[in-house]
C-alpha cells in the first residue's frame, strides 16, 4: 500500500493545462539554456520536458535553495514518497500534475527519479569528493538522471537516413550518451561555479586531483590562479569535453525533430568552457557565461549538425 506523506493530501490541484504553465515558468527561471532548447522543441515535447524539469529544480531546492537549512533526511524521505505517489497516479502539488500527465504520455521508469534524490542526499551529508569516481557517481545522480528522463520524451528512432538498409536493424538506444550529456553539463557547472561553491564550503572538484597538481584548499579558498591552477582547469574542461563527444555521437539515435533541441543545448552549454578559458581560468571573481550573439551564432551550426551528422 503506498503511502502518502502525512501533510499532504490530493485537494484543490490545478488542472493539467496551469500546472503546465507552472512547470514553463520554473524551466524559463531556474535553466536559461535548456528552457531555450524546449522552445525548438514540438509542443507537446516541450511541456514533457518542462513538467520533468521542474520536478528536477524543486528537488534541487530542498537541498540547494532558500529552504534548504530546515532539509533533513526525512524531507527527502517525504520528497521520494511524494514521487511514489505521482508514479503511481496521485498529484499531490500542482506541479505534479504535469509529472502525471506527462508519465502517462511518454511511459517512463522511477529509477533516475530515485537515483536523483539519492544526489540530493549526497548534498546533504557531503561537501568534499576524494576521487573522480565520487564525484562521477554524484554527477550521475543529479544530472545524469536528467539524460534518461529526457531520452523517454525525445525518443529513439530509426528515421536517421531512411535507408532500406537500416529498416531492419535493431534500435540503438544511446543511454550512455544521454547520461555522458548530463555528466558534461554538470562538470560544466561544477567548473564555472567553483568560487561560488568554496563560499559555502563545497568543493566539487576531487581533493586527488587537486594533489595531483600540489594545489591546496588553502590555495583553492585564497583564489589563487597560478600554473597549478591552470593545470587543474585544462585537465578538468578536457575530462568535460571528452563527455560531450560522448553524447555527441548519440544524438544521431534521437528521432529527428529531437537533435536540433539538443545539439543546441549541447552547444550552448559546451560554450561556457569556452568563456572559463576565455577568463583566463578565473572561476573565483567572473561567472563564465555564453554572450547572446554568441549563442544566435551557434543555431545555425546546430541546426547543420542535427540535419548532417
Ligand atoms: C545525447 C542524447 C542521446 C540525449 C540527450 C539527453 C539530455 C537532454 C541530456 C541532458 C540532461 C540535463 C539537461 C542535465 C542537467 C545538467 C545540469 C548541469 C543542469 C544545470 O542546471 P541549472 O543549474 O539550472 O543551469 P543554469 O544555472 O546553468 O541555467
Amino acid at each position: 500500500m503506498l503511502q502518502l506523506p502525512k501533510s499532504k493530501t490530493k485537494q484543490n490541484l490545478v488542472s493539467v493545462d496551469e500546472a503546465y504553465e507552472l512547470c514553463r515558468q520554473i524551466t524559463a527561471e531556474y535553466a536559461k539554456t535548456f528552457y531555450f532548447g524546449t522552445l525548438l522543441m514540438p509542443k507537446e515535447k516541450s511541456k514533457a520536458i518542462w513538467a520533468i524539469y521542474a520536478w528536477c529544480r524543486l528537488t534541487d531546492e530542498l537541498v540547494d535553495g532558500e529552504k534548504a537549512k530546515y532539509t533533513t533526511k526525512e524531507t527527502l524521505a517525504e520528497w521520494e514518497q511524494q514521487l511514489e505517489s505521482i508514479f503511481a497516479g496521485y498529484p499531490l502539488d500542482d506541479t505534479d500534475v504535469a509529472l502525471v500527465d506527462t508519465i502517462q504520455n511518454y511511459p517512463m521508469g522511477i529509477e533516475p527519479f530515485r537515483d536523483m534524490i539519492a544526489g540530493q542526499r549526497m548534498d546533504l551529508v557531503k561537501n568534499r569528493y576524494q576521487t573522480f569516481e565520487e564525484l562521477e557517481l554524484y554527477c550521475y545522480r543529479v544530472a545524469g538522471t536528467v539524460g534518461l528522463m529526457s531520452n523517454a520524451v525525445l525518443g529513439i528512432g530509426k528515421d536517421r537516413n531512411g535507408v532500406p538498409w537500416e529498416k531492419d536493424k535493431p534500435i540503438y538506444v544511446p543511454t550512455q550518451e544521454a547520461i555522458s550529456l548530463g555528466l558534461a553539463m554538470q562538470l560544466t557547472n561544477i567548473l564555472r561555479d567553483v568560487g561560488e561553491d568554496m563560499q559555502r564550503d563545497r568543493i566539487y572538484l576531487p581533493l586527488d586531483d587537486l594533489h595531483a597538481f600540489d594545489y591546496t584548499e588553502a590555495d583553492l579558498l585564497a583564489g589563487t590562479i597560478d600554473d597549478r591552477w591552470k593545470a587543474i582547469m585544462k585537465f578538468q574542461i578536457k575530462r568535460a569535453r571528452d563527455y560531450y563527444k560522448q553524447a555527441e555521437d548519440g544524438i544521431r539515435y534521437l528521432i529527428r525533430d529531437s537533435r536540433l533541441p539538443v545539439w543546441a543545448s549541447l552547444m550552448l552549454y559546451q560554450g561556457i568552457l569556452d568563456e572559463i578559458e576565455v577568463n583566463n581560468y578565473d572561476v573565483f571573481n567572473k561567472r563564465a557565461f555564453v554572450a547572446k550573439h554568441k549563442k544566435t551564432l551557434s543555431l545555425p551550426i546546430a541546426w547543420l549538425r542535427a540535419q548532417v551528422l
